[in-house]
C-alpha cells in the first residue's frame, strides 16, 4: 500500500489546489480523480465552459442585433454553433492540460479512479477494469465537488429535461428553453441561450431572481433580462413535467392565487442548486454521515472536528462542505486546508470572498445586502454612483448600472458592495482588498484612479457615502 502525507479526493479547484499547495510545502500528495480529464466542474463543465459560450454569445448578439450601426459599424454575422462548440472543448482541453502540467511539477501522484474511504486514513480506488489500489494517507481531503439537484418529481434524461452540463453542450439553438430555478446557472445560461435565438421562459419560486442579492441590483437585473426578452416568472413553482415526443409541458403554480398554468418547451434546464457528491464513498466508516459539517468553520480559522472524523484528520472543502459553491472559495479553503495539514495557521477570511454573475450586465457583490444591514439593526450609510454619470459609459454607450456602497457608520468601515454594469467583476477585487486592509471609507475615496475609467465609479460611490460625491448633483 502506498503511503502519503495528503490523499486528495477529487482534483477540481479544491483538490488541484490542495494538491499544489500541500506539494509546495514539501508534503508527499496523491490526487484521486474519476474523471479522465482533471479540473472538476469549474473547467469541465460549469465556470469556464459557461463563461466562455457567455462570451462568444455576447459578441454575436451584439454584431447581431445592429448595436455597432450607431458606431458605424456594420455587420451581419452568421452562427456556427459546432465550432462555437469546438472552440469551448479546445480551450477546456488546454486549461485541463495546464493544470496536469502545474501537478506534474509539483511532484502530485495523481490517479484516475473513483475513489471511497475505507477505514480512517485508507482510501480504495477502483480503477477501470475492475482493477484496485489502496492508498493511506496521513491526511484524507475530500474535495469531491457537487452534483445538481434533480426535481422530485422528474429526473434528468439529458436530451429535454437538462442540466447545466447538457445546457453548455447543446448541439442546436433550443426553439423554447424553460429554465426552472433564476439563481446563478438560471440566468447565465439563459443569457447565453438568448442572446444565440432561444425563447426562454425563466421560472423562480421565490419572489425575485436570485434572491441573495441586494434588493436594487435585482430589480435592474430583472428589468435589464426583460429588456433582453427573457420572460421571467417570479413566485412560481413547478408542480409537474410531462414529456411529448418533441416538447415537455410545465405546469406552474402561482404562489399567490395557486392557479396552475403550463408552458410548452422544447428542452427544460433544471437549474434549482448543487448539493455535496459523496454518494457511494463510504462516510460511514469513519463516522462521517451525508450532510456533515465541514472541517472548515464558515466564519473563522480552519480546525479538524475530530468528532466527525475519528481523530483521523479527514477534511472537506469546496462544494462538498457547506458554504457558498464557488471557485474562488473551493480555492481558498484548498490553500488553507494545505497549510494547517502542513501546520501552519492557514485562514479563510469568509466574509471577504466575491460573488460575481457573468450576466449583461455583470453582477458583483461582496459583505453584507442592505437587508441584511437593516437586519441587524446596525446604523450605516449609503454611498451610491449611478453609471449614467461615468465618462467611460458615455463613451461605450451605455448607462445600466451603479455601484453602492454600504458603509458602516460607527466605524467607516465597508460593510458590503453591490455593483452592476460593465466591469463589476474586475472592480469588486478592489473592495475586497480596502475590507481586508480594514480601510475605511474615507480613505477609499482618497484614492487617485485613472480617467476614464469604470474604476472611478467605485472611488465616486466612496465620496457619496462620505456625503461628498463630486460628479452627480445632490
Ligand atoms: C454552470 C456553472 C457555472 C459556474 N460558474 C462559476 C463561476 O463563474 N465562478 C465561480 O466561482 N464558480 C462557478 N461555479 C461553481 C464552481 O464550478 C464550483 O464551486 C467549483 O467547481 C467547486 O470546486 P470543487 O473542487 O469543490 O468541486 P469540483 O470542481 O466539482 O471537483 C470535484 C472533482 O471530484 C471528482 N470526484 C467526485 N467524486 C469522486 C470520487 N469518489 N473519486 C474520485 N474523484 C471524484 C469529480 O469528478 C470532480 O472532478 C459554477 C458552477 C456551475 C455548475
Ligand atoms: N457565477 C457564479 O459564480 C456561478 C455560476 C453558476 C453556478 N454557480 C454555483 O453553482 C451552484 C448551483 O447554481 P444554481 O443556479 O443551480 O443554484 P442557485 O442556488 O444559485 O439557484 C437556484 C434557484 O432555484 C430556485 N428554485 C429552487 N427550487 C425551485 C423550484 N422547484 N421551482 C422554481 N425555482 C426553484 C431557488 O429559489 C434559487 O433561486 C450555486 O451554488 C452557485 O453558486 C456559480
Amino acid at each position: 500500500m502506498n503511503h502519503y502525507d495528503v490523499v486528495v479526493i477529487g482534483c477540481g479547484a479544491g483538490g488541484y489546489n490542495t494538491a499544489i499547495r500541500a506539494s509546495q510545502l514539501g508534503l508527499s500528495v496523491a490526487c484521486v480523480e474519476r474523471a479522465s480529464n482533471i479540473g472538476g466542474t469549474g473547467m469541465r463543465t460549469g465556470c469556464i465552459p459557461s463563461r466562455l459560450l457567455l462570451h462568444t454569445s455576447e459578441i454575436y448578439d451584439l454584431a447581431n442585433k445592429g448595436k455597432n450601426a450607431a458606431l458605424g459599424i456594420g455587420c451581419a454575422p452568421t452562427l456556427d454553433l459546432t465550432q462555437m462548440m469546438a472552440y469551448k472543448a479546445s480551450t477546456v482541453e488546454k486549461m485541463s492540460n495546464s493544470i496536469h502540467k502545474l501537478l506534474r511539477k509539483q511532484g502530485v501522484t495523481l490517479i484516475h479512479g473513483d475513489a471511497l474511504l475505507a477505514a480512517a486514513g485508507q482510501v480504495i480506488v477502483r480503477k477501470t477494469g475492475g482493477v484496485q489500489q489502496t492508498l493511506s494517507g496521513t491526511a484524507l481531503v475530500i474535495a469531491t465537488g457537487s452534483v445538481p439537484i434533480p426535481l422530485p418529481f422528474a429526473a434528468f434524461d439529458h436530451m429535454r429535461i437538462l442540466d447545466s452540463a447538457d445546457a453548455l453542450s447543446l448541439g442546436k439553438v433550443p426553439r423554447h428553453l424553460a429554465i426552472i430555478g433564476a439563481g446563478a446557472v438560471g440566468v447565465e445560461l439563459g443569457s447565453i441561450w438568448q442572446r444565440l435565438g432561444s425563447r426562454i421562459t425563466l421560472i423562480e419560486r421565490c419572489d425575485r431572481i436570485c434572491h441573495w442579492l441586494d434588493r436594487d441590483v435585482t430589480a435592474t437585473l430583472e428589468r435589464s433580462l426583460r429588456q433582453r426578452g427573457i420572460d421571467i416568472r417570479v413566485s412560481s413553482d413547478v408542480v409537474g413535467l410531462d414529456k411529448h415526443s418533441d416538447s415537455v409541458s410545465v405546469q406552474l403554480r402561482a404562489a399567490a392565487s395557486g392557479k396552475i398554468t403550463h408552458i410548452d418547451a422544447d428542452r427544460v434546464l433544471v437549474a434549482i442548486g448543487r448539493r455535496p457528491s459523496t454518494a457511494g464513498m463510504n462516510l460511514a466508516s469513519v463516522g462521517m454521515q451525508t450532510g456533515y459539517k465541514s472541517t472548515l468553520s464558515q466564519q473563522g480559522p480552519a480546525t479538524p472536528v475530530t468528532s466527525m472524523t475519528n481523530g483521523s484528520g479527514i477534511w472537506v472543502i469546496g462544494d462538498a462542505g457547506p458554504g457558498p459553491m464557488l471557485m474562488s472559495k473551493a480555492e481558498e479553503e484548498a490553500i488553507a486546508c494545505a497549510e494547517r495539514i502542513a501546520g501552519l495557521p492557514g485562514f479563510v477570511s469568509y466574509p471577504s470572498i466575491p460573488y460575481v454573475l457573468h450576466t449583461s450586465p455583470e453582477v458583483a457583490m461582496i459583505g453584507r445586502t442592505e437587508d441584511e444591514l437593516r437586519g441587524t439593526g446596525a446604523a450605516y450609510r449609503v454611498g451610491y454612483y449611478p453609471l449614467a454619470a461615468n465618462p467611460r459609459a458615455a463613451i461605450c454607450g451605455t448607462s445600466e448600472g451603479f455601484v453602492k456602497l454600504l458603509v458602516d457608520a460607527d466605524t467607516n468601515l465597508i460593510a458590503g458592495a453591490h455593483l452592476i454594469g460593465p466591469g463589476a467583476a474586475d472592480l469588486i477585487s478592489q473592495v475586497a482588498i480596502a475590507m481586508e486592509a480594514s480601510m475605511i471609507c474615507e480613505d477609499f475615496a482618497r484614492i487617485c484612479h485613472p480617467y476614464p475609467v469604470w474604476s472611478e465609479a467605485l472611488r465616486q460611490a466612496a465620496m457619496a457615502a462620505g456625503g461628498w460625491m463630486m460628479h452627480v448633483a445632490i
